[in-house]
């Protein structure tokens, strides 16, 4: 089952004769190990051998019924791994791949990962591109491509003020989310369709200028139908991540038709939304009421010359559905950790209401003198990972992981939900304050820095991190000024599996009691 295409070649898994590291992997190495360090071939790495090396077959080996793992509960399977074959795994997940759970070793990969960082794509989305006639994905292209069409919205989105202009905007999707959940008999589901609704309306404003209306009584049926569109697309893409979907790449399959034509659906309404604010940006042109230094995102991407249409509705639509089910997943994370830990509740209830107000507004500024709000959700983080093997890269140069020298070309998985619980005292309990007094830990041991890293690092990370941080604190500060959250007895030990994103394997039985 190859879940996974990778587009540098694999041809650089020939053993690494030789003990003694060669002289040009010594640039990668030594930043690590002092000295001359004993490395061992590629061909050494633990892990299972014989059949489960055998491509298609040794990734579906890993599941049932041969095994009792599922793709969902992928992070088993790697902790099964590393007890039983130590920090660096070799096995297959698709391609030959490498998991490493040492943050040193995080650290290596990051820092030979080069100006254009690669990560794996998905079959089924460049399928689709190259049967319609549309450009690639920008999230799926490698190297100068990608850094082409990642460049303009770096300007735009990364800057620290990038994600403040939207504030008061999405603050209002905090207060419709705050009225919505005031409302009496809620069941598990609706709040699961809560959090998804925050977080679509809130992205879509930023993405297309415009609100869907996804909290009114009756939403328009564009809206709801796009909505349904990107959530049945974004499942499939799941589906496709766990390897489900791998045929689609050599047939025309069921499967495929339905997200070609979810995918083309959403598409015209994409380039709808754009040619409508389009019309107003030339508006705004014509009455000189327009600026170089614009802030306003989808406005600001129109200006630009280099970027053609194809380009603009790609950039935002992407925007849009990476934007929507990782947010809500993981902001639906953070209030059952908050509600699990009452004390640490309160305690940020108590900062909120001491900077905010019961009703104030959040602010760039207010939310600059924030430090409880920010380290218990970098708590949550830690504690409930947003992703299982969200962070993989195939390296441009050979390096050395543990004692073993991997060649470039090789996947490798950085797997952090391991170190969130070995490198932290008393790592099951949620102690935002150990985040307070991190900065002297991290100078310790610069690797520690590398251990919770919800958003991904180095050029390659999450494009969206302003906007998904800023959305999280929204719905945080206006829901505890509002209210008291807890869970049901029954939804106090959820487990939680993956697709894609965290999620829990039955909805949680949330209960806002109000406030005031
Ligand atoms: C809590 C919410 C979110 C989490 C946990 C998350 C996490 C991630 C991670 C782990 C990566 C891979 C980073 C790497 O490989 O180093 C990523 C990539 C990406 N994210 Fe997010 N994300 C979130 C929200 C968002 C939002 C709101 C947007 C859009 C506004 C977004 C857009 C993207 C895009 C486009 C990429 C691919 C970037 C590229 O390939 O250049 N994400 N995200």
């Amino acid at each position: 089952m190859k879940a996974i295409r990778l587009t540098l070649c694999q041809l650089c898994h020939n053993d690494v004769r030789g003990y003694l590291i060669p002289t040009r992997l010594m640039s990668s190495v030594t930043q690590m190990h002092e000295g001359q360090v004993k490395v061992r071939p590629f061909s050494e790495i633990p892990g299972p051998k014989g059949i489960y090396q055998w491509p298609v077959i040794g990734t579906v080996l890993h599941y049932k019924p041969f095994t009792k793992h599922t793709p969902e509960k992928i992070h088993r399977l790697m902790n099964e791994l590393f007890d039983k074959y130590g920090p660096v795994v070799k096995f297959r997940m698709g391609p030959q791949t490498v998991a490493v759970c040492d943050p040193k070793d995080f650290e290596t990969v990051f820092r030979n990962e080069g100006q254009y960082p690669v990560r794996p794509t998905l079959d089924i989305v460049t399928a689709y591109n190259k049967r319609n006639g549309h450009k690639e994905t920008f999230a799926q292209l490698q190297g100068e491509e990608w850094h082409a069409r990642r460049t303009p919205l770096n300007k735009r989105l990364v800057r620290s003020d990038s994600a403040s202009y939207y504030l008061e905007q999405q603050g209002q999707v905090a207060e419709d989310l705050v009225r919505a959940l005031a409302k009496e008999d809620l069941t598990a589901v609706d709040f699961q369709d809560l959090f998804y609704r925050y977080a679509s309306e809130s992205i879509f404003l930023v993405a297309f200028n415009r609100r869907l209306g996804l909290f009114e009584e009756e939403p328009d049926k564009i809206s709801t139908d796009f909505v349904q569109a990107a959530k049945t697309s974004t499942q499939m893409l799941q589906d496709a991540l766990l390897g489900k979907l791998f045929m689609t790449k050599w047939l025309k399959n069921s499967s495929y038709k339905k997200f070609e034509a979810l995918l083309n659906f959403q598409k015209k309404v994409t380039a709808d939304c754009v040619m409508e604010a389009r019309k107003v940006l030339e508006d705004r042109m014509k009455s000189g009421d327009f600026k170089a230094d614009e802030p306003n995102l989808l406005f600001s991407l129109l200006s630009e010359k280099n970027m053609t249409d194809e380009d603009i509705n790609d950039a935002v639509g992407t925007l849009y559905a990476a934007g929507t089910e990782s947010t809500a997943k993981n902001l639906q994370t953070f209030f059952y950790t908050l509600a699990l830990n009452p004390e640490k509740q309160e305690i940020l209830r108590q900062e909120i209401l001491n900077i905010l107000g019961a009703n104030g507004i959040l602010t760039a500024q207010a939310l600059s003198q924030m430090a409880f709000l920010k380290a218990a959700l970098k708590e949550s983080f830690r504690l409930y990972p947003p992703a299982a093997v969200g962070i993989i890269r195939v390296l441009p140069v050979d390096v050395t992981l543990g004692q073993y020298a991997v060649p470039a070309g090789t996947q490798i998985i950085m797997f952090s939900p391991r170190p969130s619980k070995t490198h932290f005292e008393n790592p099951n309990q949620f102690l935002p304050e150990r985040w307070l007094r991190s900065e002297e830990n991290v100078k310790k041991d610069t690797s520690l820095g590398f251990i919770v890293l919800p958003f991904g690092h180095g050029p390659r990370n999450c494009i969206g991190r302003r906007f998904a941080t800023q959305e999280m604190y929204l719905a945080t500060t206006k829901v505890l000024q509002n209210f008291k959250i807890d869970v049901a007895p029954e939804s106090k030990s959820t487990q939680f599996i993956y697709k894609m994103f965290i999620e829990p394997e039955e909805p949680i039985k949330f209960k806002f009691t109000k406030l005031h």
